[in-house]
């Protein structure tokens, strides 16, 4: 019963696999996902493709969105909700954990080789290989008390998924 209404973050710098990892998780535990990147005002899509990171100022509302979609998503259905965004810095977390304060977090961790490689070979997408390091620069890990599950990427995406539901099944038990 505990993971009808579960709320987990799937974190971590562009190219990380968030995406593919939160879209995996829901399949899995037959959660509802969402894809942060599509809460984004056209303006800092603009400016991500333009190869200009966001500041503090820009990704503030953009995450009170993704909190809101949270919540309205509590309130319609007791699935378990994976949430995909880089939620880069401890603060962008707590303003997540406004909608959900028991949200899990699952960062992904890579270095920036790997992750070079894959933005550099991703179609179609507004991000671009060129805000990897700023991307990097901005990235505050989980702090201890967060009681994140830290995970390397260089292994498959089902073999992180697997990682993140043991670690879910550990804290159960
Ligand atoms: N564990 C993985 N192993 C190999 N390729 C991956 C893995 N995770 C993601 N990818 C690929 O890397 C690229 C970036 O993944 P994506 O999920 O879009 O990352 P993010 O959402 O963090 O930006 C995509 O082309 C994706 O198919
Ligand atoms: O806060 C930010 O600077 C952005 O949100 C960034 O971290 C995020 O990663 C982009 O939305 C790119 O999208 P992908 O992470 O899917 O590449």
């Amino acid at each position: 019963m505990q993971d009808q209404a579960t709320v987990t973050l799937v974190m971590g710098v562009s190219g990380c696999g968030k995406s593919s990892v939160a879209t995996e998780l829901a399949a899995r535990i037959g959660g509802r996902l969402i894809e942060g990147d599509a809460f984004h005002p056209p303006e800092n899509i603009a400016r991500m493709a333009a190869g200009q990171p966001l500041d503090d100022a820009m990704r503030g509302p953009w995450l009170d969105r993704i909190a809101s979609e949270i919540t309205a998503l509590q309130k319609a259905a007791g699935s378990p909700i994976v949430v995909a965004c880089s939620a880069l810095k401890r603060a962008y977390r707590d303003r997540l954990r406004s909608a959900e304060r028991s949200m899990r977090v699952l960062c992904l961790v890579g270095s920036e080789d790997v992750l070079r490689q894959r933005l550099e070979t991703r179609e179609g997408h507004f991000m671009k290989a060129d805000l990897l390091a700023s991307q990097l620069a901005t990235l505050e890990v989980p702090e201890p008390d967060e009681g994140a599950t830290v995970i390397d990427i260089d292994q498959p995406v089902a073999a992180i998924v697997d990682r993140c539901l043991e670690e879910t099944a550990g804290q159960r038990s």
